[in-house]
């Protein structure tokens, strides 16, 4: 739709008016520096003036099968704008970078059908590769001459992989992969990308050589013809149906009879294959395969970050244009922001985008130290990284989904319409909770790498930074209250510890009275997951902290108090959320319960004259927004009704439904 101009909202100027900072520090902090500004508003004019991002009609009047062709349609024309324009103009190669990541939701209101080629397939081809292996299908997958995705899950197993029923048996004699699907529930099923676009897939399967099985191992497999795209004989492969997202991209399923592949085609960078059929198995560390999950996983933390800050701008601004009720009899209605209820529920989702997206970045830096280590041949930091990239997936993305469904609540009954764009957010980060490691499933994940650092803090050993509050638990330190940013944090340590020393204890009480270590933690599970959320908690908590007082050093006074002003609102908002535990673990009394109470009210009122200008900061262009309620003019009822006007069902006066079936009712001749 081409946004129409309208005058800023007068409310909405008076908000901005109000504003105590420099709008353009805090984006510039966010972004990386000055440069890294202006480079992402480069790349967002090219692409914004290069049309692409028009629909004749609102995406969400168009049927599923139109809403694809629309979404394959934009996805060629940006990859082509990606190789040509935005390269050229911007110097720009890496189509990682978060600023194309951003400006692809100016072409996509739901999703690409691309999305996996670059998430999942060109990164796996990056980390599984070896460097022979990387010559042949690197430049073509960067260049789109094979489109990918990646088939793990299938219809029977997604969680468990190993339990995947996909075959990949070597034949010796012609030295090829077989690849076939043994059940129904062996087909592979979710895979985006793989119901109509893509031509090539990274296919994972349990590897048979000579007569053994040694587990899942990834091979890329070609599935469509390259000219015809027909699916290659041997191969099934189709749609899996509707959703409740994900609609404008095609999720797939995929099963092969027979099917045969070069032996070249196993991804070899950690176990091979050799002629003979001889395996060589990875020297370092046997998780290698699950390193794109891993990676996902640390971008999935920065997809929940992007998503929170478009959901709570659009239900910021909307909530400073829509006055309702009155606070006192026969005064003007206010601007609902005004009620300290609405800030409750949205100042929380400004410093929680604040939080994640600091997070994500010290995330990001620590998975990219960790990738250097592996190269030189030091695993020793991975199971850190895996136990952080699962808890900190799983937090951010389930507390986003909420956050936002917060926010559709904050703007009423237009937060229910499609046009305000909360609805496809939401869905779109609610899905993000199950894929790449559903919730409860990572939580476990970081749950036992915890448990492994208590025995080891227990055995005298040193444990790694993120979980040395064990250590200093275990050598007794007490817990004394302060309600500083420090001793918050130690406090929620505090928690962290006293969860994981009862799991510890649960399991070990449970072995004494018979039971085998493996029911012993089943049965320890609920208190595993409890205790996974808290470590991570205080992670969230301690990283957002240092990050802000790290990236504030040389920023102005009035930018330092507002940053601030939203860290102290997260510790407070936290340890009101968990006074439960803090009084169970920590020296917290109710005086310091009430204290933070207190500071958190008054904190909505401080933060309340700068919350327009704070979700300007995060510089989300209207045409990211795609909201009728969100627009930076503010103007959401003249939007709202253009969005009706233009509503295809308003085309005609008389739907052909009166004649055919309600006039005969009416006339009882139906
Ligand atoms: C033109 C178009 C334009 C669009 C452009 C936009 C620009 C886009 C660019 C970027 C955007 C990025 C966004 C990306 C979005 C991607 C969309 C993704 C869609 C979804 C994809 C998927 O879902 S793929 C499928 C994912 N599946 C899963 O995650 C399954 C979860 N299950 C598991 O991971 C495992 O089964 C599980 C870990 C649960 C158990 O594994 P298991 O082998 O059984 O291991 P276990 O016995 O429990 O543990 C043994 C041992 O191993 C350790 N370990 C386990 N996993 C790992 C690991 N990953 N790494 C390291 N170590 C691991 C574990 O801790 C144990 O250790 P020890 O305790 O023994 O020491
Ligand atoms: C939109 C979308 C896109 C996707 N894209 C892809 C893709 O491109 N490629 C791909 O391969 N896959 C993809 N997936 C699949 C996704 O990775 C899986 O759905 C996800 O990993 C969860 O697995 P599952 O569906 O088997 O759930 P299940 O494992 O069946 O989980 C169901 C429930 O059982 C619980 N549960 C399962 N095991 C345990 C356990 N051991 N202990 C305690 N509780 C347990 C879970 O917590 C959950 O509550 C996609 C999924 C979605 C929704």
């Amino acid at each position: 739709m081409v946004l129409k101009k309208y005058n800023i909202n007068p409310d909405l100027a008076l908000e901005r008016q109000k504003c105590t900072f420099d709008i353009e520090e805090i984006i510039n902090i966010f972004d990386g520096g000055k440069e890294k500004t202006s480079q992402r508003r480069k790349i967002e004019d090219v692409v914004l003036k290069s049309g692409l991002c028009h629909d004749d009609v609102p995406e969400e009047c168009m049927s599923l099968k139109e809403r694809y062709e629309n979404a394959v349609r934009k996805s060629c024309f940006f990859s082509k704008l990606m190789k040509t324009e935005l390269q050229e103009i911007t110097g720009i190669e890496d189509f990682e970078t978060p600023a194309i990541r951003r400006i692809a939701d100016a072409l996509f209101k739901d999703i690409s059908p691309f999305l996996l080629h670059l998430g999942m397939f060109v990164p796996t081809i990056i980390g599984q590769c070896t460097s022979e292996q990387l010559m042949i299908w690197l430049p073509k997958a960067l260049d789109l001459q094979i489109i990918g995705g990646y088939a793990q899950t299938e219809l029977g197993h997604g969680t468990f992989i190993r339990g995947l029923e996909t075959t990949a048996t070597y034949d010796a004699d012609t030295e090829e992969f077989v690849l076939h699907t043994p059940t129904l529930t062996a087909h592979k099923w979710w895979a985006g990308g793989l119901g109509k676009t893509i031509n090539h897939c990274i296919v994972v399967a349990q590897l048979y050589t000579k007569g053994v099985c040694y587990g899942t191992h990834l091979f890329m497999v070609q599935i469509r013809d390259l000219d015809t795209h027909m699916p290659l004989p041997g191969i099934k492969v189709g749609e899996i149906g509707p959703r409740m997202g994900f609609s404008s991209a095609d999720n797939g399923f995929l099963g092969f009879n027979n099917f045969r592949i070069p032996r070249n085609n196993m991804l070899m960078k950690h176990a091979q294959v050799q002629k003979d059929g001889t395996y060589v198995k990875p020297a370092r560390h046997g998780k290698l395969t699950y390193q794109t999950m891993v990676f996902v996983r640390v971008t999935l933390v920065n997809e929940a970050a992007f998503n929170l800050s478009k959901a709570v701008t659009i239900a910021v601004r909307y909530s400073a244009v829509r006055r309702q009720s009155e606070m006192r009899p026969n005064e003007p209605e206010p601007q609902i922001l005004d009620y300290p209820t609405q800030q409750h529920k949205l100042f929380i989702g400004i410093a929680t985008a604040h939080a994640f997206q600091l997070t994500a970045n010290w995330l990001w830096n620590t998975f990219k130290s960790v990738l250097s280590d592996m190269k030189k041949g030091d695993v020793g930091t991975l199971p850190e990284l895996h136990a952080l990239s699962s808890c900190l997936k799983a937090v951010c993305t389930s507390d986003a989904a909420l956050l936002i469904e917060q926010c559709r609540y904050a703007c009423g009954g237009h937060g229910y319409m499609l046009s305000s764009n909360l609805p496809y957010i939401y869905s779109f980060v609610a899905a993000t909770r199950t894929y790449e490691g559903d919730y409860t499933i990572l939580l476990l994940q970081t749950a036992r790498f915890l448990v492994k650092a208590w025995e080891q803090a227990e055995a005298g050993k040193t444990v790694t930074p993120t979980v040395s509050y064990i250590s200093r638990s275990l050598k007794g330190e007490k817990n004394s209250w302060r309600s500083t940013d420090e001793g918050i944090i130690k406090s929620f340590q505090a928690v962290a510890a006293g969860k994981i020393a009862l799991c510890v204890k649960s399991i070990r009480d449970r072995m004494k009275s018979g039971l085998d270590y493996e029911d012993a933690w089943l049965l320890t599970t609920v208190q595993l997951v409890d205790a996974a959320e808290a470590h991570c908690r205080s992670v969230i908590l301690e990283t957002y902290c240092n990050e802000v007082r790290r990236l504030t050093k040389s920023s102005s006074d009035n930018v330092k108090i507002v940053m601030h002003q939203l860290v102290t609102l997260y510790l407070s908002y936290w340890t009101l959320q968990r006074t439960g535990d803090l009084l169970r673990y920590s020296s917290i009394s109710e005086k310091d319960i009430d204290f933070m109470q207190r500071q958190y009210e008054e904190l909505l009122q401080h933060i309340r004259p700068n919350a327009v200008a704070l979700v300007d900061a995060f510089d989300l262009r209207d045409e990211i927004l795609h909201s009728s309620l969100g627009a930076y003019d503010g103007r959401v009822y003249e939007r709202l009704m253009e969005q009706a006007e233009n509503n295809p069902m308003n085309a005609e006066p008389v739907n052909q439904s009166f004649h055919k079936y309600i006039k005969p009712l009416l006339q009882g001749k139906l």
